[in-house]
């Protein structure tokens, strides 16, 4: 019994051994399978890195930092002039010939970026829209409310004196002068054939969801498109990317890469408005973003006045 019990051990311990051989080499076998699928990843990922880094068109460089001031000189990119302008009448001495984009920060000084923002500050406390992005147009009247515009001098009559003054017009006129006269100069352009267009309007927009399609300021765009009488468009930014948002950058969309510009109060970006400047703002995703958009056309059945106080 003792013996048949001793011949029983030595039994079940063969087997374990060649159990433990057999786990032995399967081991050996999961291992080498390791190893080549860390291979074969390794090389889909690299392969995926250099397709991305070839192909990609999502490469972001920056043409303006918000911390860096351009002055005295605008910084100017220019870029072969799309053919959206052969399909509209040519105005000799406007009609883009040189198209591209420029940023100077010495058109306007930040104190008056400043008094611009508080201005839009009071007119936009007025109302509002209900979602992220709301307006006020000086020329027409146009501001924010809720899902919809109401007309600013019509709505709140006299009322309108407590919130702009003489001044404030004057300098809204002395600002897009003083971008007119630098859009032109930039672009080769006689700047008496060159006029104020609509809309041009101030913005403010935080990181609210948008509520109706007014809201969604974020689609790239082409202004020519978008607007039909911009030739040249230009933005004076009245707050600081970083310190008073974040997001809410303006990006130029090109072929093979995002070219942001960061804005900065005071900053003027500006560019001729067909599709070779196809654009969008990012969202803003903390704070809020205040801007001007001064539009600018060649055709003179365009032309805009300046606002007067009523
Ligand atoms: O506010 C901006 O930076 C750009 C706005 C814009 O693209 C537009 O008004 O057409
Ligand atoms: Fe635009």
């Amino acid at each position: 019994y003792a013996n048949q019990r001793h011949g029983n051990q030595l039994d079940s311990f063969s087997k374990q051994k060649g159990n433990a051989l057999r786990q032995g080499s399967s081991w050996r076998g999961s291992r080498g399978l390791l190893a080549l699928l860390l291979v074969v990843t390794c090389g889909c990922a690299a392969a995926t890195w250099l397709y991305v880094t070839s192909l990609d068109s999502d490469i972001t460089e920056s043409l303006a930092r918000q911390r860096e001031i351009i002055s005295p000189e605008p910084r100017v990119y220019l870029v072969p002039c799309s053919e959206d302008y052969d399909n509209y009448k040519r105005y000799p001495g406007c009609t883009p010939q040189k198209c591209g984009r420029a940023v100077t920060d010495s058109a306007v000084t930040r104190e008056e970026a400043q008094v611009l923002r508080r201005l839009a500050e009071r007119a936009l406390a007025l109302a509002g829209s209900e979602g992220g992005a709301s307006i006020l147009d000086l020329h027409s009247g146009a501001l924010s409310m809720g899902k919809q515009f109401v007309n600013i001098y019509r709505y709140f009559g006299d009322q309108i004196r407590d919130v702009f003054t003489q001044e404030d017009f004057q300098l809204y006129r002395d600002v897009r002068g003083r971008i007119q006269a630098i859009v032109a100069r930039t672009f080769d352009l006689d700047p008496t054939l060159l006029y104020l267009t609509k809309p041009t309007f101030f913005s403010r927009i935080n990181s609210t969801a948008a509520k109706t399609q007014h809201d969604e300021y974020w689609h790239p765009h082409i202004d020519k498109v978008t607007y039909g009488s911009f030739d040249y468009t230009s933005l004076l930014y009245l707050s600081d990317y970083g310190s008073d948002f974040t997001g809410g950058r303006f990006v130029f969309m090109d072929q093979n890469a995002n070219r942001t510009v960061e804005p900065r109060a005071g900053r003027v970006s500006f560019f001729s408005s067909g599709s070779e400047n196809l654009h969008r703002v990012e969202k803003v995703t903390w704070g809020t973003r205040y801007a001007i958009t001064v539009s600018f056309t060649c055709d003179p059945a365009h032309a805009i006045s300046d606002p007067t106080l009523p």
